[in-house]
């Protein structure tokens, strides 16, 4: 569950305009809080409260922290509670905390100083407080933001913002905790439920939302029970990245795999002579289940002569690679589109800082005007079906920063694809996947030295 800020701040609204004042809110958000927190019963704390609602929230955790014996201060550097729901609560609280004036080192800080109310860069006395907190040797846990982080994007951050140890993400995540520029900012992350209804088009996938089942076998299946894929990859100086792809659909359950390569692969047939093969020049069959073309392909070499074909095909098409133009945008059936971000800045003329900056808005407009299923590769993938809607991948691994590990994702694509829509979100499940099987053989293997080829044998042992 990801929401903008502007969703945030709707959500609040029809809960106070349905009789939930923001007061409860933060009474909700700081009972839910309090105890998460990482604190010693012998812990010095700080309390940082800004002057809007986020301050209010800081104000019920400082006041549930003293009511239970802990050492608690607040410091309000930017003066008094602007918000009428933070006020009380700031009334009441500051009979039971020190409230001081200049900070003292403690051994946490509560950072309660800005939260999706904040509007650009942080101007003002806020940018010393928050070289302060910076400064400290105390765990920092910040509540819904790290303080100075932007919730939407990164295009205007300049790089001031708190370092949380944790931040405590109220109702949910927001886009900023899966950018590379700002989720190093929030520590780790957890989502707080405040009891607000659920209406995020984003989610978050984490190995929970790995679906095992996949790796089943039924006992009287057959062969054309599991789909029969081809991939199209390959050219002349590049020829490991379909037998790369080609493997991996194999090892993610195909049952029948056709790969089409260019002449000069023959020598490299006997490498997985599991699959059939055709070469390029052949005229396609008709009879796929899903097609995957792009892996190790460059422009000319016969590439429109093949999409001509591939482009009539009702299946699921995914295109990969050196396939990854506007020119190949037009199918019959799904098209699912894997770029990563200097791939995607050529199919949307926007520079990687651009998409970098703003994944989740410029994968989900692209999506919904083309109509495609899109897969923005990086640390944190994004899955996104046309509708514009999509998740976030959140399986970290660091291995799969290496060549080949697109040919691999390509080649989960096409067998979970082929299985005739019996899956859900195919896509996102081929993404937990390889992330998965990437971050398990890292467990025996160093990430720097693992192989995609590696990755690939790990399939089948996650
Ligand atoms: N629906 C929800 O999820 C709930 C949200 N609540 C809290 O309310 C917060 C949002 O509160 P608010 O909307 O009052 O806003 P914030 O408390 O995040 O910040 C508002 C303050 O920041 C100042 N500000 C904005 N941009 C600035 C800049 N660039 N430099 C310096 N100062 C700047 C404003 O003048 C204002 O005083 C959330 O983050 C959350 O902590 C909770 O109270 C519970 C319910
Ligand atoms: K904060």
């Amino acid at each position: 569950m990801i929401y903008t800020a502007a969703e945030i701040k709707q959500i609040d609204q029809t809960a106070t305009q349905n009789g939930m004042p923001e007061s409860i809110l933060m009474e909700r958000a700081a009972s839910a809080i309090v105890p998460k927190l990482p604190i010693e019963s012998h812990s010095t704390i700080l309390v940082v409260c800004g002057t809007g609602n986020n301050g209010g929230d800081g104000w019920v955790v400082a006041r549930e922290l003293a009511v239970k014996g802990h050492e608690v201060s607040v410091w309000l550097p930017l003066g008094d509670s602007k918000s009428e729901a933070a006020s009380t609560h700031a009334a009441y609280a500051s009979s039971l905390v020190r409230v001081i004036e200049q900070p003292v080192a403690t051994d946490i800080v509560i950072d309660a100083l800005f939260g999706v109310g904040l509007s650009g860069p942080v101007t003002g006395k806020a940018r010393d407080v928050i070289e302060w907190v910076n400064q400290q040797m105390a765990t920092v846990l910040s509540i819904d933001l790290p303080s100075g982080i932007p919730s939407d994007h990164a295009l205007e951050f300049d790089g001031l913002a708190i370092q949380a140890t944790r931040t405590y993400c109220l109702h949910g995540y927001k886009r900023t905790a899966f950018l590379n520029r700002t989720s190093p900012y929030y520590g780790q992350i957890e989502r707080i439920d405040i009891g607000l209804p659920h209406t995020s088009g984003w989610s978050v996938l984490t190995e929970s939302d790995f679906n095992r089942s996949l790796l089943e076998r039924d006992r009287f299946s057959h062969k054309t029970d599991y789909g029969h894929g081809i991939l199209i990859g390959g050219s002349r100086h590049l020829l490991g990245a379909p037998f790369l792809g080609g493997r991996a659909a194999i090892r993610s359950g195909i049952g029948l795999l056709n790969l089409s390569v260019p002449r000069e692969a023959s020598p490299f047939i006997s490498t997985l002579p599991e699959a059939m093969y055709n070469q390029h020049t052949d005229v396609l069959e008709q009879s796929y289940d899903a097609i995957a073309i792009g892996p190790g392909m460059v422009e000319g070499e016969g590439m429109d002569t093949i999409w001509q074909q591939v482009k009539h095909q009702s299946c699921p098409i995914i295109v990969d690679a050196g396939a990854l133009s506007t020119r190949r945008f037009e199918t019959r059936g799904p098209l699912i589109l894997t770029p990563h971000p200097g791939e995607f800045s050529r199919l949307t003329n926007q520079s990687v800082e651009e998409i970098e900056g703003d994944r989740f808005a410029v994968a989900s407009e692209f999506a919904k005007q083309h109509r495609v299923h899109l897969i923005l590769k990086g640390t944190y993938t994004l899955i996104v079906t046309p509708d514009g809607k999509g998740a976030v991948n959140t399986v970290e691994a660091s291995a799969l920063a290496k060549g080949g590990s697109g040919d691999i994702l390509t080649g989960i694509l096409l067998a979970l694809w082929s299985r005739k829509g019996e899956l859900q979100s195919p896509s996102e499940q081929a993404v937990l996947w390889h992330a998965l099987a990437a971050k398990s053989i890292s467990r025996t293997i160093h990430p720097a030295s693992v192989l995609a080829s590696d990755v690939i044998e790990e399939l089948g042992r996650i």
